[in-house]
């Protein structure tokens, strides 16, 4: 069976480890996958829907379980937290989703985005790294190394599967 991630970023590609762990037959495929929502989410509920998206978009392309992960932020009142979140869909139309942890960014972050900058060319010119997007993204950053991009995925896809097990082991 085709297990998808509807990315090419590697911090996302990783993520799907705890899928291929459980289905030990699995293969993994990348697909370019469509989000269709803004380059950058400003809510929870454009993030999620962006991760439902892909998860979704890589079943229409032939995998027999998505998976979507989509980054994003939100306001709060007292600035714009990191935001992200994940999707798995199946053949079978179910869908799972699960949020990731949420970090309060600085404030020239957060004018930055405000002026309509995406995250990723924000954080690339704070770190004067181009590629940080896919190696410790914001959250690594701003946690001095101690929580990187991909262990946040790697949180929220052990979310998925957990459910989607549940589901399959209680219906
Ligand atoms: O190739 P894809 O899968 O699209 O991966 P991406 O890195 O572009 O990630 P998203 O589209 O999910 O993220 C939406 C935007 O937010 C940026 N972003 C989100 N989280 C980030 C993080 O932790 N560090 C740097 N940029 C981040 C990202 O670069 C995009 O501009
Ligand atoms: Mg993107």
């Amino acid at each position: 069976m085709k297990i998808g991630i509807g990315s090419t970023n590697p911090a996302k590609i990783k993520a799907a480890q705890p899928f291929l762990e459980f289905f030990k037959d699995a293969e993994l495929v990348s697909y370019n996958a469509a989000s269709l929502v803004s380059e950058q989410p400003f809510s929870d509920e454009e993030t999620k829907i962006g991760a439902i998206n892909r998860a979704q978009d890589c079943v229409a392309q032939g995998a027999a379980i998505g998976l979507g992960f989509e980054g994003g932020v939100m306001e709060m009142e007292e600035g714009i937290y990191l935001s992200n979140w994940g999707a798995a869909a199946d053949k079978q139309g179910n869908v799972f989703t699960a949020a990731g942890a949420r970090i309060l960014l600085p404030a020239p972050i957060t004018e930055g985005l405000r002026k309509g900058i995406v995250l990723g060319k924000l954080m690339s010119e704070w770190t004067n790294d181009p590629e940080i997007r896919k190696k410790d993204g914001a959250i690594g950053v701003f946690t001095s190394g101690m929580l990187s991009r991909g262990e946040m995925f790697l949180h929220i896809s052990t979310m998925l599967l957990g459910q989607y097990v549940y589901m399959k082991n209680n219906r």
